[in-house]
């Protein structure tokens, strides 16, 4: 169930296009759980560069989550404990798309929406994320100066269905190669989450999602075996 390492994933999607994305994926908080052995060696600021962006996104993160929290009327550490409090892990996955002229062959990422709780993603100027809106696939913009939020299925479930998880897939460009920096909020692997306890209140707020030991959802997830 360990992901962190280099891979090449091949996968169909829904109308059959064949999707292809080489990544790396290796965990950046906290200390206690960062192997540096699947940290890249070069460039040789890479460690320094990344161990620093953790601290900043870890710092980011948990304002999110606590306005988050607060947008459920609950208080601000809410969501952070539902996800495991300190023990949360910080993954960052590097997807490498190289440049394709055959878009409707290929696909870089199928649609899907994260397992985890929150994701955070920055990406290179080549267009590609795209996120589905109103039954509509709507293309992200390119920013430098912000970073994408994406609501995953952990948050979903804790949130008891009050924030959905975003459907989103990315696109492979004509020209360019594309790269994109997300990096994936997590319960530790033997946390259990459930929906919040202070939203099951009264008769009409029973839990929707049933209590789930994370590792178990990850691995029914990324297997495509039925959750509920
Ligand atoms: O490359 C992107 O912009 C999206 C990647 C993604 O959704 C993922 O790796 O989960
Ligand atoms: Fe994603």
């Amino acid at each position: 169930m360990d992901v962190e390492g280099y891979r090449t994933k091949y996968q169909k999607d829904l109308e059959g296009r064949n999707a292809w994305v080489d990544h790396l994926f290796h965990r950046i908080w906290p200390p206690s759980r960062v192997s540096y052995r699947f940290w890249p060696k070069l460039p040789m600021d890479y460690r320094e560069v990344n161990e620093d962006y953790a601290k900043h996104l870890k710092k980011l993160s948990e304002k999110i989550m606590e306005w988050l929290s607060e947008g459920l009327g609950l208080r601000r550490e809410a969501l952070i404990e539902g996800l495991g409090g300190e023990t949360v892990e910080y993954l960052m996955k590097i997807n490498y798309y190289p440049p394709c002229h055959d878009q409707d062959l290929v696909i870089g990422a199928p649609d899907h929406t994260d397992v985890n709780g929150i994701t955070f993603l920055v990406a290179n100027e080549a267009l590609g994320l795209q996120a589905f809106k109103d039954n509509h696939w709507i293309d992200i913009k390119y920013t430098t100066s912000g970073i994408i939020v994406i609501v995953g299925d952990q948050f979903h479930r804790i949130s008891n269905g009050k924030y959905m998880s975003a459907k989103h897939r990315a696109t492979m460009d004509k020209e360019k190669t594309r790269i994109s920096w997300p990096i994936f909020v997590e319960s530790s692997l033997d946390h259990e989450f459930a929906p919040l306890r202070e939203l099951i209140t009264g008769e009409d707020n029973a839990p929707k999602f049933k209590p789930y030991v994370y590792k178990d959802f990850k691995f029914r997830k990324l297997k495509k075996l039925p959750l509920d």
